[in-house]
């Protein structure tokens, strides 16, 4: 059984003349332990979809359960989720420990119970030597852990994560990243995890939701939406830089969008003429920008290989079988 299944989701706001669908009709069972991650651009409704698993936003048409329970109708307190947020707002005058047991404590756990569990987490989290300090005696990698222990000490059935890591810097995020997927490789915890970062979701995901205009376009491993994106959405929005996407290239289909990510082009003697723009350096490799025919492309150099320079013309190969395809109406691979 999922652990989480979400039945022909809908999302609507307001009402009459001002009524706004925001969720079109989600799908996805979530299986017991696993690490999802639902990602897309700003405004896509991974947040509300969220929020409506919490059930902090009531649900305008569809199923969700959690377990066996369908939960439509059940109150945030009592769905056995523990939730992680951005703003993971601390109890200034409270400590450490105190903030990590402040959930159990008015859900009236016995004193010793809570002290073993805040324990325990504090362990996990390596927060024990920190759990007399106040909030503002600690670093925001550090705050953001005490966040992800006051979930971790009420041993919910489901984790939710919403944009818990966009406060951090790029390194504390990178290290924040690691820690959370040891806590998930530690608890096995079902975990939703809301992000508008592709680098992020990639590197956390067992399972990717990808949204956009509030439809799922892809639900798929991460090697399954990098390697086979279902839409010229996910191939564009998944993979840094992105994959081309091109109208009129040689050795294309009527009616196709072709598309090759920039690492699967490798310059030759012949192949595709380009004309090369701009280069960009990316530490090891480079980045060229280029132009076929009236389209841009991008191509990835490796370390080590050669580079070319701008007002050139090169010839670009893509590798057998990395090309892609997709309907040029309605964007899905074909
Ligand atoms: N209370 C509300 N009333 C009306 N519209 C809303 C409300 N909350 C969100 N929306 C709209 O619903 C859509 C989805 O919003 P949501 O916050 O879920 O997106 P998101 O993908 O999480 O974006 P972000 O990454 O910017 O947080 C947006 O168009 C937003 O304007």
């Amino acid at each position: 059984m999922a652990a989480i299944a979400l039945r022909n989701v809908v999302k609507k706001y307001g009402k009459g003349k001002q009524e706004l669908q925001v969720i079109h009709g989600v799908n996805a069972e979530i299986a017991k332990g696993e690490f999802i991650v639902i990602v897309g651009p700003s405004g896509c409704g991974k947040s509300t979809l969220l929020r409506m698993v919490a059930g902090l936003e009531e649900i305008s048409g569809g199923e969700i359960s959690i377990g066996d329970r369908v939960v439509n109708n059940v109150e945030p307190a009592d769905r056995d989720i523990a939730m992680v947020f951005q703003n993971y707002a601390l109890y200034p005058h409270m400590s450490v420990f105190e903030n990590m047991a402040y959930g159990l404590k008015i859900r009236k756990v016995p004193v010793d119970e809570i002290k073993t569990r805040v324990d325990k987490a504090a362990k996990i989290l390596e927060l024990s030597h920190l759990l007399d300090r106040k909030p503002r005696q600690l670093s925001g990698g550090q705050r953001q852990r005490v966040a992800m222990g006051r979930a971790i000490v009420r041993q919910p059935q489901v984790f939710l994560f919403d944009e818990p890591l966009s406060n951090l810097d790029a390194k504390l995020r990178a290290q924040t990243r690691l820690e959370i997927q040891k806590l998930h490789r530690e608890l096995g915890i079902t975990s939703l995890f809301v992000t508008h970062d592709q680098v992020e979701a990639m590197t956390l995901a067992q399972r990717m939701l990808v949204m956009n205009a509030g439809n799922m376009e892809q639900f798929g491993t991460p090697e399954e939406v990098y390697h086979t994106p279902a839409t010229t959405f996910v191939a564009s929005f998944i993979g840094s830089p992105p994959m081309n996407l091109l109208k009129n290239a040689q050795g294309g289909r009527a009616g196709a969008i072709t598309g090759i990510r920039p690492e699967h082009l490798d310059i030759g003697t012949d192949g595709w003429q380009v004309r090369v723009e701009t280069i960009e350096l990316l530490g090891a490799e480079r980045l060229v920008y280029g132009r076929l025919g009236d389209e841009q492309i991008i191509v990835r150099i490796e370390e080590g290989q050669p580079s070319p320079k701008p007002d050139e013309t090169i010839h670009v190969r893509p590798r057998e079988g990395r090309l892609h395809y997709f309907d040029a109406q309605t964007g899905r691979r074909i």
